[in-house]
Parts: C-alpha cells; sequence; structure tokens
C-alpha cells in the first residue's frame, strides 16, 4: 500500500515533465522497448521532442531522464541523489553488496578501502598481462585474416576481456589450476554476465517473486550465482590463506588487484564477505563493459579509414614502421594520443553504458527547474548529454578532434560522461582506457579493420541494442586484413 502511495505521489508531481503518453498500467513501455530495439534513434527523438529533461513511466517506476549537463552536475554531486536506485536491487544474488550496489557509509568505507589498489602504478603492472591477452587474440585472427572472411569481433574481445579481468582482478592464474579450469571460470563469467543483462532489461522480471515462479531462465540465473560466488570465494580463500601462512607476494609486477587489497592496510575495514562480493562485482563491471567497448571500436575503424590510419601512422611513430613484434608497454601507452582521442569520440557517440540510475532521498530541485520528488528515479543517460549541440558542435560527425587540449578547454565538465562523474563515477575508467589502447596498438600494428560487405557507413547507420551495456546489434562484424605497408608509406 506504502508503495502505491509512493508511485500516485511521483506520478502526481513528475506530471507536468514532458514525455513519451504513458497508457494506464504499462505506461511508456512500449517507448521503452522501442529504446531497448534502437537506443540511438529513440533518444535523438526524445530529445528532439520533449528536450533535455524528460519523464518515463514504465509499469510502476517512474524515471525523469536528465540530459543538460547543468542538471547532470547536480545528479553526481547531490547527497540527496547519491543513492543507486531500488531495481539495482536484482545484482543481489550475483554480485552480493559491493560498490554497483551498495549505499551510504558502507559505500563510501568501500571506495576508500578499494581506490589505493587501482593506483595508477599498479595499473602500469597489469600492462604485460593487457598485452599478452591482445597478442593472443592476434594469435586467433590470423585464420580470419588469411580467408578475408567478416567475423564478429564481439566473442573474440569478450575473450580478451574475461581473461584480462580475471588474471588482473582475481589471480595471475592460480597455481595448479589446469587450462581447463580456466577456461571454465572465463565461461562463467561471460555466462553470469549474461544472464544479468538479459534480466536487467526485461522490466516485467522485476519482481523477485514473479520471476522464480514463472520464469523458464530462473533456474540458470540461480546456478550461474551459485557458480560465480563458488569460483570467487575458492580463490579468495586460498589467497588469504597465503598471507596467513606469511608466503611472500608474488614479484610485484604479477600480483593481481586482489593481491595489492590483501596485502593493503585499508583492507582491514572490510570483512571477507565484503572482499568476496567486491571481486563479484569488478569482475562483472569490468568485463562485458570492456568488451562491448572494444566491438565498437573495432566497428569504428572499419567505417572510418582515414582515422584508423591516422593511428596505425601514431604507432608506426611509436613502435617503428616494421615492428610488429614487440610488446606494448604502459610507456607507448603514453604516447598514444591520438588513438586516446579516437577511443574518447568513440565513447561520446556510444557510451558503452547507456543509463545510470539514481532514486532521490529527498526532492531535489534541478537547475533546469524540474523537481526531482522523493524516491522519484533520475536517469543519466551519456548518448543524450554527448549529442548536445551546445557542448558539442555538428554532434552527428565522428571527430576525435573534438579532444584536443584546445577544444575541450572551456567545456562544461559534465558534458562528457560515459564513465558517470561525481561521487559514484566508474572506478575502473583509467583502467579500461589502458586495457583500450593496449588492444589497439597490438592489434592495430598486424591487421586493419575493413568494412563487411553491408557493413554500416558510419555511426548514423550502426544500430544498438541497450541492455546495461550496448551491443552493436547482429555484432561488431568486420573483415580483418593483414597490414601490407606502414601507413606512412601508402
Ligand atoms: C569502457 C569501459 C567502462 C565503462 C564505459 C564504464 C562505465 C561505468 C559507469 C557509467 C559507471 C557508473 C554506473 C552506475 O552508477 O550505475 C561505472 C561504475 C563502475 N565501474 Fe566502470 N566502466 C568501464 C570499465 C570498468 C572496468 C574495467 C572496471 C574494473 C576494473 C570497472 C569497475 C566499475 C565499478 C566497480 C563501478 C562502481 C563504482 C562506484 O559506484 O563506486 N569499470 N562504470
Amino acid at each position: 500500500f506504502h508503495h502505491i502511495c509512493q508511485v500516485a505521489h511521483i506520478m502526481r508531481v513528475t506530471k507536468d515533465i514532458p514525455g513519451p503518453k504513458c497508457w494506464p498500467v504499462i505506461g511508456c513501455l512500449t517507448d521503452f522497448l522501442a529504446a531497448i530495439r534502437d537506443m540511438h534513434g529513440t533518444i535523438n527523438d526524445i530529445v528532439r521532442n520533449y528536450g533535455t529533461t524528460v519523464r518515463m513511466q514504465v509499469l510502476d517506476r517512474v524515471v525523469v531522464m536528465v540530459m543538460d549537463p547543468d542538471d547532470v552536475q547536480v545528479v553526481c554531486t547531490h547527497p540527496a541523489l547519491a543513492n543507486k536506485a531500488s531495481h539495482y536491487d536484482q545484482l543481489y544474488l550475483h554480485l552480493g553488496m559491493g560498490l554497483i550496489t551498495m549505499n551510504g557509509p558502507a559505500y563510501k568505507r568501500h571506495r576508500k578501502a578499494i581506490s589505493p589498489s587501482l593506483h595508477l602504478d599498479i595499473l602500469q603492472d597489469f600492462v604485460p598481462t593487457f598485452a599478452k591477452n591482445a597478442e593472443a587474440l592476434v594469435e586467433r585472427l590470423q585464420q580470419h585474416a588469411d580467408r578475408g572472411t567478416a567475423l564478429d569481433m564481439s566473442p573474440e574481445f569478450g575473450m580478451l576481456a574475461n581473461m584480462t579481468i580475471m588474471e588482473t582482478v582475481l589471480s595471475m592464474r592460480r597455481d595448479g589450476a589446469s587450462d581447463k579450469e580456466y577456461a571454465s571460470m572465463v565461461d562463467v563469467l561471460s555466462e553470469t554476465s549474461e544472464i544479468i543483462m538479459w534480466r536487467a532489461m526485461r522490466p516485467w522480471w522485476g519482481s523477485d517473486a514473479l520471476f522464480r515462479w514463472l520464469s523458464s531462465r530462473y533456474e540458470t540465473y540461480k546456478q550461474t550465482a551459485a557458480c560465480m560466488n563458488a569460483m570467487v570465494t575458492d580463490i579468495l580463500r586460498f589467497k588469504q590463506d597465503e598471507v596467513a601462512r606469511g608466503v611472500p607476494p608474488p614479484p610485484r609486477r604479477r600480483m593481481a588487484f586482489l593481491d595489492h587489497v590483501l596485502r593493503s592496510a585499508e583492507s582491514a575495514n572490510m570483512s571477507t564477505e565484503e572482499m568476496r562480493d567486491e571481486l563479484k562485482t569488478f569482475l562483472f563491471a569490468g568485463s562485458t563493459t570492456s568488451m562491448d567497448f572494444l566491438a565498437m571500436v573495432a566497428l569504428m575503424f572499419s567505417m572510418y579509414p582515414d582515422v584508423q590510419s591516422k593511428v596505425q601512422q601514431e604507432l608506426d611513430d611509436i613502435f617503428g614502421p616494421l615492428d610488429t613484434q614487440r610488446t606494448v608497454t604502459a610507456e607507448d601507452l603514453g604516447h598514444m594520443q591520438y588513438t586516446e582521442r579516437v577511443l574518447r569520440e568513440t565513447m561520446r557517440y556510444a557510451p558503452p553504458v547507456p543509463m545510470v540510475f539514481r532514486e532521490a532521498t529527498e526532492d531535489v530541485k534541478l537547475p533546469t527547474g524540474v523537481t526531482i520528488p522523493r524516491g522519484c528515479m533520475v536517469a543519466l543517460v551519456p548518448a543524450g548529454t554527448h549529442r548536445l549541440e551546445k557542448h558539442f558542435p555538428d554532434p552527428q560527425r565522428f571527430d576525435p578532434d573534438r579532444f584536443l587540449p584546445e577544444n575541450t578547454r572551456g567545456r562544461h565538465p559534465f558534458a562528457y560522461i560515459p564513465f558517470s562523474a561525481g561521487t559514484r563515477n566508474c572506478i575502473g575508467q583509467r583502467y579500461a582506457l589502458m586495457m583500450a589502447k593496449t588492444a589497439v596498438a597490438t592489434l592495430l600494428r598486424r591487421y586493419s579493420f575493413a568494412r563487411a560487405p553491408g557493413g554500416p557507413k558510419g555511426f548514423h547507420e550502426v544500430n544498438v541494442d541497450m541492455g546495461i551495456t550496448i551491443a552493436v546489434r547482429g555484432g561488431a562484424v568486420v573483415r580483418v586484413q593483414r597490414r601490407t605497408a606502414p601507413a606512412a608509406a601508402k
């Protein structure tokens, strides 16, 4: 009853905020489903028709979508908007209580305890692992380059991202683990991510009770959660035991995030269960995002060959024109400035995380005039914010130079939010960019990506499926071609 009264109150207070027409009971479920099928087209339409503050109601959930950077700033920094929306509860079974799902003082304690273990020095030690797994991908792609056939890069980047995140977060391969055991751990992670995404995009399975009784996928849902839990608990116990027995840590360059957390002074503030949940959170948060982002990057190179050539030119300048073999180092990443702009522009056009949700713990008035009532959900929609003409002139044009220092100067600090921003921003953003740069530097020295027959010619032709992350509809299908001459000589 309390819930019904609260929803009725929220509906009343927000009724004048513009938005798609709501039908009784289902609200704008049909528009929501359209957004899942054509995320970017729907967002363009929504901004054109209703502006940058838009109300949507899906079943019993009212969401105010906020796109103006002034409003975004308040959503990202106001203490009454720091809590995750209640539908993040759906993630508990798989992830437990980690940074993504928790709120309040416990959240702050965790973030403080974990942050030092992602220090730049530590991330730099991960680069050899990023490079090793990217080199393995180069090997796997060889047969496709020989045959000249098109392939979907998403599963390939899925394997790259899952292996990399497992090795850098949990352990650089636990002693004694066979290749088969290791591969099955990577599978657990990809099955977990798949089913979490599947449920998240089906609001009619929002109720745990309904999902348990009526969904044919509930058993798989439960099983994947149990497997993920067992896998992480096992490794955590093994590592804790090593620390307790005084086993010296692995050489610094082979230490994983978990090794650092366990040996940090801050970890004393976390229980074993809390650490376990954070590990599960990191595995999930870091893998699917990176997979979908890298797949989009490969597709982007196939659509913008001039951009690809300039990246290859930059790589030739760094590595030498004929060097396709040298393993990427952390130092190389610092020189890849054009590549970094290309990655940032890709995330502007196609932000991997399409929406971020919060719930107001008290009424909050936004700078553009709308009041978010207590209990109401607010959503950041990076793709909407990233296409505002005022902040990104000619927004449909793909232009990495928007991120030249002279062009970013003076830009609103909350106009570019692929990693969210403010108090609950992505803790893995530096990791994500370093991994992506390593992958690009390893792949594009050997290969070029080319458009598959009938493939999209520019971002405006790319359809994406919306989940917790966005995926290219039908896969990121490209042709892989061996590079024949250094870009400079072409
Ligand atoms: C291209 C890759 C990535 C993108 C676009 C991305 C984006 C985001 C976004 C938008 C959020 C805010 C989510 C929310 O508030 O609901 C977030 C949070 C988070 N991300 Fe990432 N992420 C990426 C990679 C990573 C990686 C590689 C890791 C781990 C190594 C990671 C770990 C996390 C964690 C733990 C959070 C929760 C942070 C908190 O609330 O304190 N992410 N990410």
